[in-house]
């Protein structure tokens, strides 16, 4: 029968093998030769691990303080000075997305008439991050704080409210473009799902609560084929997860509207360009692609239809943004409970006169003083839309917007 020791260790030749001709005991008592010796070591053990522990929480504390962008007194300085306005009965506004395309012009237009603005970002890979530094340092010598943060970050979003009473929030951080979906539907989930319920359930328990209004996008009219879309078209049939994730959006802060009384306004953006856009957008990958004498694919609907868009100008959209900050209303809850109904709004925003693919290639073209190589190809089932076309006659009489 095998005894323990043989049990205990393998009798295959090894690292463990035994040797015979001594007991265990005897290899035991080589190293701890007496109950003494035995108890120095085991408290000489016992002091490594506890400095091994210690000296690892000191490494993690030290890693949240140092991979931290946020915390500390002169933080919190900095952010309530960039939330300070210069103007009567000025705003304190956040805006996420601040590093980003539109954030970062819509956060320059509140800081120049006086508002003050506070951003946050997360700084993503979704495009070349270095832009978003560019745009940080713009709005860094204009005195705006861009905070770099994620909004699922509950206790960073609790930390910004404490710090500042903001009076409105200008949500755009979203995980953008509509093909991207396909690759990294994940990221549309956490940023335009998680991200913007974290936000809403902040906003929610602030006191005062803020005012919100946020980026929704055309993409939510989807399959619509009345043109020009109007806010009362059906908005039940998205193409992309994107669009799907903006609708939910809508339905999302129609609910916190409805339980907690939050003034919320959904912007429906139709592809917007501009100065500091975005790379992944097809106007700059296009300008790009042809001064570097590169192929460029353009996509053609059913029954070789061109694809059109209402490209819309970012300066028309940072009216339109700031008519909505101005005419939102006011939250009624406090303390995460209602008081009252808030308003709850959903604008177009939009140029109102579509241009055909082949046509901005043909202005580029034009502009560029370089011949595009264009290769046409069928519209891949990616979760594009064949046209969008705005009707803006609401954001009109609401707030005069881009006219
Ligand atoms: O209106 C909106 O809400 C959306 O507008 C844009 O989405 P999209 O209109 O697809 O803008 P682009 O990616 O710039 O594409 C513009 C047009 O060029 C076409 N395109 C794009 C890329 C390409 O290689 N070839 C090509 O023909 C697209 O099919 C589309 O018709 C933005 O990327 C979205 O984030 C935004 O929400």
């Amino acid at each position: 029968m095998p005894s323990l020791e043989d049990e205990l260790f393998p009798s295959t030749p090894g690292k463990f093998k035994i040797d015979r001709g001594h007991n265990i005991n005897r290899q035991f008592h080589r190293c701890f030769a007496s109950t003494s010796t035995m108890f120095i070591w085991a408290l000489f053990l016992i002091a490594l691990t506890a400095s091994y522990l210690s000296f690892q929480s000191f490494v993690d504390s030290g890693n949240r303080y140092f991979t931290a962008s946020w915390g500390g007194i002169q933080w919190e300085k900095q952010i309530r000075n960039s939330a300070k306005t210069n103007r009567p009965g000025g705003m304190s506004v956040l805006v996420t997305g601040a590093a980003g395309f539109i954030g970062s012009h819509v956060s320059l237009a509140l800081k120049k008439r006086g508002d003050g603005v506070v951003g946050l970002d997360n700084f993503n890979n979704y495009y070349d991050p270095s832009l978003k530094k560019a745009r940080q340092s713009l709005l860094h010598s204009q005195a705006i704080l861009v905070v770099e943060g994620d909004l699922n970050d509950v206790k960073l979003m609790a930390k910004l409210f404490d710090l500042v009473a903001f009076t409105h929030v200008m949500h755009l951080a979203a995980q953008a473009g509509v093909r991207y979906a396909m690759e990294n539907p994940s990221s549309y989930v956490h940023s335009n799902i998680a991200g913007l319920v974290t936000l809403l359930e902040t906003c929610k328990s602030a006191n005062p609560q803020p005012a919100i209004v946020w980026a929704s996008s055309s993409s939510v009219y989807g399959l619509n084929d009345k043109v020009p879309f109007s806010e009362l078209d059906r908005t039940d049939q998205p193409a992309s997860l994107y669009a799907a994730t903006k609708k939910a959006g809508e339905e999302i802060t129609h609910t916190y509207n409805h339980i907690y009384g939050l003034a919320i306004t959904g912007l429906r953006f139709f592809t917007v360009y501009g100065p500091w856009g975005r790379p992944d957008m097809a106007y700059f990958s296009f300008t790009r692609n042809i001064l570097q004498g590169k192929t460029i694919t353009i996509y053609r609907g059913k029954n070789k239809a061109d694809l059109a868009r209402d490209f819309t100008y970012i300066d028309d959209i940072v009216k339109g943004c700031l008519g909505s900050l101005d005419t939102s209303g006011r939250s009624t809850g406090s303390g995460g409970k209602k008081r009252g109904p808030a308003p709850y709004r959903n604008f177009n925003l939009g140029n109102t006169t579509p241009v055909k693919v082949p046509t901005l290639v043909n202005i580029l073209e034009k502009h560029l003083r370089v011949k595009a190589k264009r290769k046409i190809v069928e519209m891949p089932g990616n979760g594009d839309v064949p046209y969008t076309h705005a009707n803006i006659s609401l954001a009109r009489r609401e707030f005069g917007a881009l006219a």
